[in-house]
């Protein structure tokens, strides 16, 4: 299991103490601002093998499987079994109670992870803190479409900021993408397999930059390539 991706956060306060700042006054807490429980929550695990996996997907699953046998790549759960301290603190020190009512946010659920089996993203991510990459093998399922028989360029770029967004992982704090530009340099089609291979190429200050390229199974054809910006939030700052 991946060292966790962010050091517990301290309180804020003591993260400003600790920056020498004069804490805050405490900010009216308005409405009784949002708490969120933190009893453990079973989630599925949606990065294994199910049965809407074409033979392509889980060939290079029980691939990338076996290069984890020596601890040099680690297969990564999905999110929401991956980072719960990670979400909860994004949930605590950022997600402000103004903009999302409670009852939306009790609907809440990622995005990648929100069509029935095999019906939109089916997906694993493998991390190599070593060398600092992700890699994403992907399969876009029959809901996303974009040209007719093809993947949407939406789908394509949601799972490239997901897979870039899991580069900052080794990076202490929480991230969120600043800037993405992709190149579509030969359409996907849809229900393929394609592979994202992404890297961090170098951080500063609170900027991480990563890049990636997409790839078919054979790796003779070049999908895509990109980068991308990450910002680390800044608890002093608010979101909106
Ligand atoms: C949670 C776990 C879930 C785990 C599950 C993971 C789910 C995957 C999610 C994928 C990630 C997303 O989609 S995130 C959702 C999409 N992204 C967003 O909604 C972000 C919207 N933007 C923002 O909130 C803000 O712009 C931030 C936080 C990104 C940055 O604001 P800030 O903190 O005030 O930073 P700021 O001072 O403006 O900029 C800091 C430095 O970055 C530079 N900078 C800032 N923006 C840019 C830019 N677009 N292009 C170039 N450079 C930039 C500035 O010039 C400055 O450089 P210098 O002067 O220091 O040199």
């Amino acid at each position: 299991m991946l060292r966790s991706c962010a050091a517990r956060p301290r309180t804020l306060s003591a993260l400003r103490a600790a920056r020498g700042g004069a804490p805050r006054p405490a900010r009216d807490p308005g409405p009784a601002r949002r708490s969120f429980s933190t009893e453990k929550v079973i989630h599925k695990d949606h990065s294994l093998p199910n049965p809407s996996w074409s033979k392509d997907l889980r060939l290079l699953f029980d691939q990338f499987m076996k290069k984890c046998e020596d601890g040099s790549w680690k297969h990564l759960p999905s999110s929401e079994c991956k980072v719960p301290q990670r979400i909860h603190s994004f949930k605590t020190y950022f997600l402000d109670s103004k903009p999302v009512k409670e009852d939306q946010l009790s609907q809440a659920r990622p995005f990648t992870r929100s069509y029935e089996v095999g019906q939109g993203f089916e997906y694993a991510m493998f991390y190599n803190e070593d060398e600092k990459r992700t890699v994403c093998l992907f399969q876009g399922g029959p809901y996303l479409e974009g040209p007719p028989g093809f993947l949407h360029g939406g789908a394509l770029a949601t799972m490239i900021d997901t897979t870039l967004g899991v580069c900052t992982i080794s990076c202490m704090g929480l991230f969120m993408t600043a800037n993405l530009n992709i190149n579509f340099k030969s359409p996907i089609p849809l229900c393929s397999v394609v592979v994202i291979s992404s890297q961090l190429d170098k951080v500063e200050g609170r900027k991480v930059f990563v890049s990636c390229n997409v790839r078919s199974v054979d790796e003779k054809t070049l999908h895509s390539d990109a980068t991308g910006l990450f910002i680390k939030l800044d608890p002093e700052k608010s979101l909106t």
